[in-house]
């Protein structure tokens, strides 16, 4: 688990370290030479690199690096694109101590012809407004050249928090940023903009006090090992009985893949709850689960309270339709009594945005898994205001819910009522397929059934696994015809 600091606890930190005795201008000297090793592992060719310059630190790392580059034997050019007049202190003195190196300094025009590489240094995350005029033209000149592109802590002109674009931004090839990730570098558009992503430390310790508000982290294949290992011991009864709530007299294959999930993801029994209609498809394409039916005409509240007295752990929703019978059946559960481990996903976020009245019958412990346009029809926002604030959005619906947020995009970010956020990195647009998820539910129901007290949210590990089976489907199938049921066919390589 890493955390991934906002820009203003990015600057504590820097500070923190400067008066802890590191002078700024030491850790600008490892940021430096961080990047100059990042350009030569990556075998760029280093024979003529433009180094483009603002005015503040971000481009203080810039100066230095085109100094350290000529020290290695390279060639280097800086392009000082911002008044003079408005260096920061360790800019003036890099570009003072610059005047001893063999490294040519340009004003004015954008100079495009000749290079090899082009390094972006002209903000970090210190950006604070949109960029216009001057900056944006050279930002555009950049883009517009058939140069590799490295950008130095961030691209210029994203946002460090949200990775939105302020006006244009600087299209890297890859970002060497320093200390930790920053949600601007993972977070759409800001992640098409900065390429690849490399962390590099540079001797700024984050403290634990830093992360106290809204901490926000990523996991990685390390925090799969927290997962404890299955007890040989066990029978189906020990590994916990999911009841999937779900399909409808129109929708089969969601509940399907979700009770599938939930099998795969180590369940030891999963039974359907669904329409008479999906008996027959259901029964021949998962034999293992058990089935429960009802009929829109006959049904009775009575087999669903039976049903829960069975379960350890509930998912409702996935193909549920939003009809009188669904809400019927949501009204029923959440009237139950039932306190037990609940996944609240798709259909039964609709019927709860609906009928708002349901949701003050949530008195206990619920994930809910929405994406965005589910997000939007249950608060104020709409799916563009969402997508922009996507961390924000999720943390504020988990604290003021009381549930755990699993709000789903290109990128998923879980959020926990007791303030921390997760930002899950993996996946790719593999997922991006009809049902990937009525799988993720599965896969959550699981895990946060049989793992409720890991250090790290069962939750978050399960969507950092179903983004893992998304790259693994893509590598076999091609991102474009990989579907939802192959992602079944990766779970195992994980749990
Ligand atoms: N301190 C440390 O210990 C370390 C810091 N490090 C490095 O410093 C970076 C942070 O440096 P920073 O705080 O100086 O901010 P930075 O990103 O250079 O931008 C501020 C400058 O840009 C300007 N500006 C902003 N927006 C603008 C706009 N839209 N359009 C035009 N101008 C705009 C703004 O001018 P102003 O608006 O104030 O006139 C100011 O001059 C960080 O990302 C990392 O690379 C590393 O060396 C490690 C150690
Ligand atoms: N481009 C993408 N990159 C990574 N993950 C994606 C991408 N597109 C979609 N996903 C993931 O795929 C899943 C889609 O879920 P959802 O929208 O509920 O689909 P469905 O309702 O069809 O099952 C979510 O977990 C989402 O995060
Ligand atoms: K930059």
């Amino acid at each position: 688990m890493e955390p991934i600091l906002r820009a203003d606890q990015h600057k504590e930190a820097d500070i923190r370290t400067s008066e802890n005795g590191i002078p700024s201008l030491v850790l600008m000297e490892r940021a430096a030479l961080a990047v100059v090793d990042v350009l030569e592992e990556e075998e760029f060719d280093l024979s003529d690199v433009l180094v483009i310059c603002g005015t503040g630190n971000n481009a203080g790392d810039g100066a230095a690096i085109a100094r350290i580059l000529t020290e290695r034997g390279y060639g280097a050019t800086v392009f000082a694109a911002g008044d003079e007049k408005k260096y920061s202190e360790q800019m003036k003195t890099q570009m003072m101590v610059l005047t001893h190196y063999p490294v040519k300094v340009l004003r004015g025009d954008f100079p495009v012809e000749g290079y090899t590489l082009i390094v972006d240094a002209l903000f970090g995350i210190g950006m604070h407004r949109p960029v216009t005029g001057n900056y944006a033209e050279v930002i555009e000149a950049v883009n517009d050249s058939d140069l590799p592109v490295v950008a130095v802590d961030m691209p210029s002109g994203i946002h460090t928090d949200t990775g939105a674009v302020c006006g244009v931004a600087v299209r890297a090839d890859l970002t060497v940023t320093f200390t930790t990730g920053k949600a601007g570098l993972y977070l759409y558009p800001g992640a098409a903009y900065a390429g690849r992503v490399l962390v590099r430390k540079i001797g700024i310790p984050v403290e634990k006090d830093m992360l106290r508000e809204c901490p926000l982290f990523s996991l990685d294949e390390t925090d799969l090992k927290l997962l404890p290992a299955r007890n040989e011991s066990g029978n189906k009864g020990t590994f916990g009985k999911v009841l999937v709530i779900a399909g409808s007299e129109e929708i089969c294959g969601a509940a399907y893949l979700s009770a599938a999930a939930a099998l795969k993801s180590g369940a030891g029994m999963v039974k359907i709850y669904t329409d008479e209609k999906n008996r027959t498809a259901l029964a021949t394409l998962l034999p293992e689960a058990l089935l429960s039916v009802y009929t829109s005409k006959g049904w009775k509240p009575e087999s669903l309270l039976e049903n829960l007295k069975w379960a350890d752990a509930v998912l409702i929703g996935p193909g549920l339709g939003t009809g009188e019978i669904s809400k019927k059946i949501l009204t029923t559960f959440l009237k139950s009594g039932w306190k037990k481990t609940t996944v609240i996903d798709a259909d039964a976020l609709n019927i709860l945005a609906r009928h708002e009245e349901l949701i003050s019958l949530i008195d206990f412990p619920v994930t809910i898994t929405p994406h965005l346009m589910e997000m939007s029809r249950l608060c104020d926002y709409s799916v563009e205001e969402i997508k922009k604030e996507l961390v924000y959005v999720a943390s504020k619906a988990a604290e003021e819910s009381g549930a755990c947020v699993v709000l789903k995009d290109a990128r998923t970010v879980v959020a926990l009522p007791d303030g921390r956020s997760f930002l899950n990195l993996s996946g790719c647009s593999a997922l991006s397929t009809a049902g990937s998820g009525d799988v993720l539910a599965g896969m959550i129901t699981t895990l946060t059934m049989q793992h409720p007290d890991l250090p790290v949210p069962p939750q978050a590990l399960a969507v950092y696994i179903h983004g893992k089976c998304g790259e693994l489907a893509a590598e076999k199938y091609s991102a474009a015809s990989a579907t939802a049921g192959d992602l079944l066919e990766f779970i195992h390589r994980f749990l």
